[in-house]
């Protein structure tokens, strides 16, 4: 919040870099600034000249012309601040327009680690927040300062010429507003930080409590959340009062300078004007001179804020755009013809340096063979599917494709030919069609309806109201875990992929959905790769080959039958988990 940076060249120069493409607004707002700036200070000095040559000498042609010329010079300068105003509005907006595509393009394709370590409140922030702010730089911020900047010089400037004496005297209360301008802008600005944290406080307690909302019922919790609400509001409330208070002090302050002002100004005036030193004329015309550079001074602290927050959230824009959290993506291999062999070489992988949640990995899968992996909560399975999809890239040893290290492919093809379905399918909102195509345009309707037909979908989809156009709540709340976990099959099966993860649901689900369930892994896994995190005993006794892994490491490996005949640790694991289900078997 250091003041420095409102006048930040670097980031200036860079935010500017963005309006490049809008150059004929940008060019045409500035054209508009400086021509304000002209404009302003003539309609005063006609007056003048009307007050002191043509009506004191009745001079009725010229008291019309000069008359008809003000009026067009009124309309000339209405047009004109239309123009100003829509222009740099307009340039904002397409300027924003752009940021916000790129910052959002930049944040899809950083690297998984970003994200865990950066709460998603302050990315909503950068890309919707923090970008409008950035909006008002433009429209409000420095090209409304340089037209005030330049409107102020010329007014003073003309008047200087006109009466020196008379301008110093009338502007002696000058230090005074900018003490007052200083002091208000100090103190608006510290209210604004304040009213902007317990904003981002109020949307991340919104956002939370909605999304939670389940367990803040269920633990009676919505009297206390109400609680800790109103503390925030009330944070809330007093910055804004505090930013009020300001206002409310600073615009009577800068009306009694400006009355000062005026005073002095006609007090002295009235002095030279019967000493015959001044004219008439030039005493209209100072009036309307002080109240034209008052006008834009008793804005010009706000804008100065305006200005300042913008630059703020620049930066921390930048800061976003500038991260290099990206995975590699030197490869050059295409995956189109990818069998599906898999090795592990001795891999190790840690979220946080050294801090190793596998370690020493060693396995081979051959083409169209089913993997099933088990093990403790917490052993590491979720990381393992996730650095075959290349999610995160392992610190030691190779994962291999077909021979070939992972990395040496391209990063999308490794994505393009290795589908996941997870155990807590996100949809979208939209319809379910949508939300299996992912508006991907290769994929056709008939295709859709094929691949719920082999899935056993086809049937419970057609029965909603409106069949594949039914709308999918957000986070396709209104269907069941089991519900959307078979779409995401249909999903899956479409794109194909030549090896498939699978992460299987461990809620329970009633004997239909279990025997739709078990057909449509069956369906997905024939023909193909498949890494299953398994929970279901049957999934687990067909899998070619079962990883037994254990707070990161592979304990056992081998068939169901291989591994239960040895009486080790996948034996006990197996008694633990699967004993009660396969007794009902
Ligand atoms: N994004 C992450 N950042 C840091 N540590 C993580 C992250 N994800 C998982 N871990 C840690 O890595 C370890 C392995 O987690 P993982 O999710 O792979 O286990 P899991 O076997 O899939 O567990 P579960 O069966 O409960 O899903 C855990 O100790 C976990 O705390």
């Amino acid at each position: 919040m250091a003041n420095k940076k409102v006048f930040d060249v670097r980031l200036l120069r860079r935010l500017f870099s963005f309006a490049r493409p809008y150059k004929r607004s940008f060019y045409g707002s500035i054209t508009m600034t400086v021509l304000l700036a002209i404009l302003s200070p003539v309609r005063p000095y006609l007056i003048q000249l009307t007050v002191d040559k043509y009506i004191a000498n009745q001079w009725i042609q010229a008291l019309i012309t000069v008359s008809i010329i003000q009026v067009g010079l009124l309309l000339l300068e209405t047009v004109v601040r239309f123009l100003f105003s829509y222009l740099t509005n307009w340039l904002g907006q397409s300027v924003i327009k752009d940021l916000r595509v790129t910052v959002y393009k930049k944040i899809s394709h950083l690297n998984l680690a970003f994200f865990d370590k950066t709460p998603i409140g302050t990315l909503t922030t950068r890309t919707i927040n923090d970008i409008e702010a950035i909006n008002d730089i433009f429209s409000e911020g420095l090209i409304s300062i340089i037209a005030d900047v330049l409107m102020i010089v010329a007014i003073l400037a003309v008047m200087l010429v006109q009466d020196w004496r008379l301008t110093l005297i009338s502007l002696s209360p000058f230090p005074l507003l900018i003490l007052a301008t200083y002091i208000f802008k100090e103190s608006v600005n510290k209210s604004f930080y304040q009213v902007r944290n317990a904003v981002a406080a109020l949307n991340a307690f919104v956002q939370e409590h909605i999304t939670g909302m389940v367990v803040v019922q269920a633990f009676s919790g919505e009297k206390r959340e109400s609680v800790k609400f109103k503390k925030i509001n009330r944070e809330h409330r007093t910055a804004n009062i505090d930013a009020i208070f300001a206002y409310s002090v600073f615009f009577p302050v800068v009306e009694i300078i400006l009355a000062s002002s005026l005073g002095l100004m006609v007090w002295y005036g009235a002095n030279q004007v019967l000493n015959y030193q001044v004219t008439q004329g030039v005493m209209i015309a100072f009036i309307m001179y002080l109240n034209m550079l008052f006008r834009p001074l008793r804005v010009l602290a706000d804008k100065f804020n305006t200005l300042q927050m913008g630059m703020v959230a620049c930066e921390r824009v930048f800061k976003v755009l500038d991260s290099d959290e990206y995975l590699p993506d030197t490869g050059t291999l295409t995956a189109q013809n990818l069998q599906g062999a898999i090795t592990f070489e001795h891999v190790s992988f840690a979220y946080k340096a050294d801090d190793y949640v596998l370690k020493n990995i060693s396995f081979e899968v051959k083409p169209g063979d089913t993997v099933a992996i088990v093990g403790h909560t917490g052993s590491g399975k979720t990381t393992m599917i996730s650095i075959l999809n290349r999610l995160y890239d392992v610190q030691q040893g190779h994962i291999l494709l077909d021979g070939k290290n992972i990395r040496d492919y391209k990063l999308s093809e490794v994505r393009s030919r290795i589908g996941v379905v997870l155990q807590d399918v996100f949809l979208f909102a939209g319809s379910i069609y949508e939300n299996i195509t992912l508006r991907n345009p290769a994929i056709t309707r008939e295709m859709v309806e094929n691949a719920a037909r082999l899935i056993g979908m086809h049937e419970f989809i057609t029965q909603l109201p409106g069949g594949f156009d039914y709308a999918v709540m957000e986070r396709g709340s209104t269907l069941s875990l089991g519900q959307r976990q078979l779409i995401s099959f249909v999903r899956a099966l479409l794109y194909n992929p030549a090896i498939l993860i699978l992460d299987e649901a461990t809620s329970s689900v009633d004997t239909e959905s279990e025997m739709l369930i078990q057909h449509a892994i069956d369906k997905l896994i024939s023909d193909r790769t498949a890494i299953v995190i398994a929970h279901r005993l049957s999934t687990i006794s067909k899998a070619d080959k079962i990883i037994v892994l254990d707070k990161g490491e592979i304990k056992e490996m081998g068939t169901h039958e291989e591994l239960l005949k040895k009486e080790g640790f996948y034996f006990k694991l197996h008694s633990m988990q699967f004993k009660k289900v396969a007794d009902k078997i």
